[in-house]
């Protein structure tokens, strides 16, 4: 599992070591470093000879990278350090002086021919601007610093330093300008801005250099990896039969939308279900796609409802209503056409699952008037967070980066598949695995509040690898993708 600390939490965990006279800021500028000249080698060859800017910021971030530039010009590399500030960290400054570093100004306006001119000839450009310190956006000398290197051509690999400058730290937004980095050096923990979105994708590949930090509490957000997932999912015993396993019940498509139902089932289905009991008007098309259905009432351990549920289907929404009735002792998944018949408050299992636009759409519905869906993409934390808290659901934004809220606050972001899956259907899909998921594991989904987070979190991991499975580095259409989910769940719980 990748783990997550605030900037705050981090502070925290560095003052004990501080205190202890650990050289924390040597140990992050030698991993930096180390690192730094690993990416040069591989991209040209060999360290020596590479030209490296450093961009230089006023608190410790510049500073780290200031020691790291120090310890890259004893490696034959040719460092020009430029100060986006008119006071830098002194060490920092002192250590590159003293191991002839170049240094310019970016605070004057003079010397801005020359910055030109480093920016375009270097191979390397380390972003040392803000790190956990930063507050708003870059600005003034910073953001023309930002601005150039993102026009500079041949483009310089973007090292960013501990993370991307102007990122919020803890939410994860973008606030301004971000450089885009090749990869991000972070020292001691991850921050939540490197794995939730927008500001994850601005940190390119990311190294963690270990820096002895205990931090306390739980991680303020995690990502699920291959493991955590197979532990997780429901694998039936020896004896196992279809009821012990799990029945789903699924109220989705209808006469307009038919094929959502059998987008949804297909999820199911392939995620393992023991049943699946259908209910609505698109019976016939979901027979002729997976025989094995049952359609028809009948006991059921939890619900996927709103796949392709039109507004004006009555019958297909009183259906939705009868199980949103029910949902204090059944886990549901409500999708799409099911999220505006939410009731007021539910229990954790709950789990919608909208995409920003239908998140936008909620959220006013309940008071947060003229949210729009691209206040959502912009900060899907907060508005997520506020959905969980709105309604008691466990909330999961669906996106390039899928970000889940579940009980108490406990945040998954999971970034597992290509942009190829940015297709119709591919939700449905989703929500019929994670439903199977549900109906595996209902008991201990309604007992443990905080599971159906991780399991809607392992949904969209599975999800985003059968993406890839179906046609690795190509387009899949919604139901490849659900053909490709036995093979993704057997390499995982057979590993
Ligand atoms: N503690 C340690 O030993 C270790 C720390 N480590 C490193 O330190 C980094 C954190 O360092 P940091 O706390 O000095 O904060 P940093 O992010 O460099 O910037 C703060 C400065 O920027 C200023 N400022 C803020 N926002 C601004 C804006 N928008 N535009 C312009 N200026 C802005 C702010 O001004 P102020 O808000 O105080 O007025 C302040 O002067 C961390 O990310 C890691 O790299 C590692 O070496 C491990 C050991
Ligand atoms: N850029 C992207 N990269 C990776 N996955 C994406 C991207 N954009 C969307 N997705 C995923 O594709 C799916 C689209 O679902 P959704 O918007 O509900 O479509 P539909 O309603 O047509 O089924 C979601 O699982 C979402 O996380
Ligand atoms: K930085």
């Amino acid at each position: 599992m990748l783990t997550s600390w605030t900037a705050d939490a981090v502070r925290a965990a560095e003052e004990p070591l501080l205190a202890a006279g650990v050289p924390l800021m040597g140990r992050a500028a030698f991993g930096l470093a180390g690192h730094v000249a690993r990416a040069l080698r591989e991209a040209r060859g060999r360290v020596r000879g590479a030209r490296a800017v450093l961009l230089v910021g006023p608190g410790n971030n510049g500073g780290d990278t200031l020691h790291a530039g120090a310890l890259l010009t004893r490696r034959g590399v040719a460092v020009t350090a430029v100060l986006a500030s008119p006071r830098v960290h002194a060490d920092g400054l002192a250590a590159l002086t003293a191991a002839h570093g170049r240094v310019l100004r970016a605070t004057d306006g003079t010397g801005r021919a020359d910055v030109t001119a480093a920016v375009r000839a270097a191979h390397v450009v380390l972003d040392g601007l803000l790190g956990i310190g930063g507050r708003g956006g870059v600005r003034g000398p910073a953001a023309w610093l930002v601005e150039e290197v993102a026009a500079a051509q041949p483009r310089p690999l973007v090292v960013a330093v501990d993370v991307p400058s102007g990122v919020g730290v803890d939410d994860g937004t973008r606030q301004g300008a971000v450089l885009d980095a090749d990869l991000t050096v972070t020292f001691g923990v991850r921050k939540p801005a490197l794995l939730l979105p927008p500001a994850a994708h601005a940190a390119g590949r990311v190294v963690l250099v270990d820096l002895g930090l205990d931090p306390a509490g739980a991680p303020a957000a995690v990502r699920l990896e291959a493991e955590d997932v197979a532990t997780l999912w429901p694998v039936p015993g020896r004896a196992a039969h279809k009821y012990a396993r799990g029945v789903l019940g699924v109220v989705a498509g209808s006469a307009r939308y038919p094929g959502a139902a059998v987008l949804s089932v297909a999820g199911a289905v392939r995620a393992g279900v023991g049943m699946v009991r259908y209910l609505g008007a698109a019976g016939p098309q979901v027979l002729a796609a997976h025989p094995e259905v049952v359609v028809g009432d009948g006991r059921v351990q939890a619900w996927v409802v709103g796949s392709g549920v039109a507004p004006d289907d009555d019958a297909q929404r009183e259906r939705v209503r009868d199980v949103l009735a029910r949902a204090a002792h059944e886990p549901v998944v409500v999708d799409a056409g099911a999220l505006d018949l939410l009731p007021e408050r539910v229990p954790a299992h709950v789990v919608l699952t909208p995409h920003a636009g239908e998140l936008a759409a909620l959220l006013a519905a309940r008071g947060a008037a003229g949210v729009t869906r691209e206040d959502v993409e912009a900060a899907p934390l907060a508005h997520a967070r506020r959905a969980h808290e709105l309604t008691g659901a466990t909330v999961l934004l669906k996106g390039a980066t899928t970000v889940v809220v579940g009980h108490g606050g406990a945040v998954h972001a999971q970034a597992d598949a290509p942009a190829w899956l940015a297709t119709a259907g591919a939700g449905d899909v989703l929500g019929g695995v994670l439903g199977a998921l549900l109906a595996g594991r209902a008991r201990d989904a309604v007992t443990d509040p905080m599971l159906p987070a991780a399991l809607a979190a392992a949904a969209a991991a599975v999800h985003g690898w059968a993406a890839h499975a179906a046609n690795p580095g190509g387009p899949v259409a919604a139901a490849d993708v659900a053909g490709a989910v036995p093979g993704v769940v057997a390499r995982l719980v057979s590993a």
